[in-house]
């Protein structure tokens, strides 16, 4: 079976949601973000302060390149996958590509919780980088799943229930 590929912004539940979403259809499950963290033996915020967020990027794409030959995974992806089109060419070639789409008050509450998002410090830096990726993942997508207000087995169930629909339109 193809890849699920979970986009979205940070702190949308692609990490929380894509695990139980793996439990549910038997697919095997990566993170991205934990994937280059486990790789390197540095936190993403470390390696933003040391190398920083182009080197993290380029590690982001080799990851894509690697999981272009891949299939039966979940991949829960990083916030910013969708800042290089070759990651997301190389990802839809073998994916069904899912946004999990927040409003921007959810997204904050959860994303600035972490250490693992240097990006989601400040509030209006924060809305505005929403602003400008909001179309690359509504232009990326194959499934635009509305998740406010959901439970993340519901969200789970939902995204399976739309991935088998969206296949069966495509045979
Ligand atoms: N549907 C949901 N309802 C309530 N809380 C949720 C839901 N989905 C995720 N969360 C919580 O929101 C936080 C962020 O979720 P998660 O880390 O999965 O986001 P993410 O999309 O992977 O973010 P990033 O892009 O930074 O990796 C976690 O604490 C998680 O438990
Ligand atoms: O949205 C982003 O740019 C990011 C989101 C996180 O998942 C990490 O990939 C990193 O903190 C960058
Ligand atoms: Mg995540």
């Amino acid at each position: 079976m193809k890849n699920i590929v979970l986009i979205g912004y940070m702190g949308a539940g692609k990490t929380t949601v894509g695990a139980v979403i793996a439990s549910y259809s038997g697919l095997g499950f990566i993170d991205t973000d934990k994937y280059i963290v486990n790789r390197v033996h540095r936190s993403i915020k470390k390696i933003f302060e040391e190398d920083g967020e182009k080197t993290f990027r380029r590690m982001e794409n080799r990851l894509c390149r690697f999981l272009q030959h891949q299939d039966n995974l979940v991949i829960a992806t990083g916030g910013g996958v969708i800042l290089n089109d070759d990651n997301m060419w190389r990802l839809k070639g073998n994916s069904v590509v899912v946004y999990i789409k927040n409003n921007i008050k959810t997204l904050y509450e959860r994303a600035k919780k972490t250490e693992t998002r240097p990006l989601a410090r400040d509030y209006g830096e924060f809305i505005k980088r929403f602003v400008d990726r909001e179309p690359l993942y509504e232009k990326y997508a194959d499934i635009i799943i509305n998740a406010e207000y959901k439970s993340v087995r519901d969200l789970a169930g939902e995204i399976v229930f739309a991935v088998l629909k969206f296949n069966e339109t495509r045979i």
